[in-house]
């Protein structure tokens, strides 16, 4: 058996998607832009894909969504374009962002902070969430955006974006979320919410990698970060990637339909594997289950060194992180761990492991046996956790 438990890094594209996007290759495959039939066979399709990701977020018809490579492109693009149209000029200097932010966000405000950008990075509470009060006490007249992502890649733990987008609102001050990890995995009402301006990623719901999106408020002004050419309103350039644009659409629907049974098929699953883990002496799950994304757990194992544990469950075809996709080369201690005030050693022992609705029980079954016998055999070897030896009653538990 081969068990999948990665799916914050990427997810297996839904079959009914890929057979959504089949015809866009060879046979409706014109350039949407060019004025002939072949290119605009492929209208109907694209304004269908558009509709739903506008129904999936309850977008309004005054807002804009912009079909993006990726998150990662829509996350630059919000940073760098309020940049250009709201620092550059000397009205603003400041961003609030916070520390435990996909690199994507934090790669960029680093860039900014080159150009003479105040990046205010806010500090989490034990939880992993960052709290709107210390939002708030950061926000001044020359802080341009808040970016706060929607729920966490590593840990699953939602932020309360409500409350941040009402302060943001009452501040006048712009608000973006990072919300690859919510969209199509909790429910995202963008009516709502107030939020300008949310990023997503459609290879976390079952759809392919390389096609994002960008979704603006009111289709407020947005600096372009691509130029030439009038796609998307003139709002992003590049020939539209038809089939995926179109996956992406199917996808978010097939995640969103019924959306609140998913999460507690998937919810059930996570809950019964997490259970079964913590009943391992010496391991502790960051953050509250209740205030988390269905599918997601971040396991501490005192003693067990995380990449260690992640090439023993390698070994039982299980795949797992230690944290996110991206920083899985280098061997540091799980930033977000560190952050939530786990001490250096703590933070190597992190392993995330993030089911999805293909998750079946008798994958959650072999995993928790597999886990087991994988802990005890690296602890049997641990000189740490041979030193210290277990705790006596082995305190484990979420927190
Ligand atoms: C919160 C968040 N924000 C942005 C991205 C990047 O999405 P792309 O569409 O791949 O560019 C990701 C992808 N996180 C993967 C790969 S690093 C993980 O293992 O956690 C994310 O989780």
């Amino acid at each position: 058996m081969q068990v999948y438990l990665d799916n914050n890094a990427t997810t297996m594209v839904d079959p009914l998607v890929v057979e959504a996007m089949q015809p866009f290759f060879s046979e409706i495959y014109g350039n949407p832009n060019s004025l002939h039939k072949f290119g605009t066979a492929s209208h109907p399709a694209l304004r269908k894909a558009m509709d739903q990701v506008y129904k999936a977020l309850n977008a309004s018809d005054n807002d804009d969504i912009v079909f993006t490579s990726c998150a990662t492109e829509s996350n630059n693009w919000v940073l760098k374009s309020v940049f250009t149209d709201h620092i550059v000029n000397g009205e603003k200097n400041h961003i609030i962002t916070t520390e435990v932010e996909h690199p994507s966000v934090l790669a960029a405000c680093r860039a900014l902070e080159n150009e003479g950008v105040k990046v205010t990075y806010l500090p989490v509470n034990n939880q992993g969430v960052v709290e709107p009060q210390v939002v708030k006490s950061f926000i001044t007249d020359k802080t341009a955006l808040v970016s706060v992502m929607w729920a966490s890649n590593e840990t699953g733990m939602i932020n309360p974006i409500k409350e941040i987008g009402e302060i943001c609102k009452e501040k006048g001050v712009l608000f973006h979320s990072d919300g690859v990890q919510a969209v199509g995995k909790i429910p995202v009402d963008l009516q709502e919410v107030h939020v300008d301006f949310v990023s997503m990623s459609a290879h976390k719901f079952h759809g392919p990698k390389g096609v994002g999106a960008l979704y603006i408020k009111n289709s407020q002004p947005l600096s372009p970060l691509l130029h030439g050419g009038e796609h998307m309103g003139g709002r992003r350039s590049g020939t539209l990637n038809v089939p995926y644009i179109v996956a992406m659409g199917k996808a978010i629907e097939l995640a969103t339909t019924n959306i609140e049974e998913k999460m507690a098929s998937i919810r059930a699953k996570r809950d019964r594997l997490e259970d079964a883990l913590l009943e391992l002496s010496d391991t502790f799950v960051v953050g509250d289950r209740d205030n988390r994304t269905p599918n997601t757990i971040l396991i501490s194992i005192k003693g067990v060194e995380g990449e260690g544990m992640l090439w023993d469950l390698n070994n039982s075809l299980i795949g797992a992180s230690t944290g996110s996709a991206c920083a899985s080369e280098d061997l540091e201690a799980n930033t977000v761990m560190l952050a939530i005030g786990a001490d250096n050693e703590l933070a190597h022992t992190g392993i995330r492991l993030s089911l999805s609705r293909f998750t079946t029980d008798e994958e959650i079954d072999y995993t928790i046996d597999q886990f087991k016998k994988a802990v005890f055999r690296l602890r049997s070897i641990s000189s740490s956790f041979a030193k210290v030896g277990p705790t006596p009653g082995g305190e484990s538990k979420a927190c």
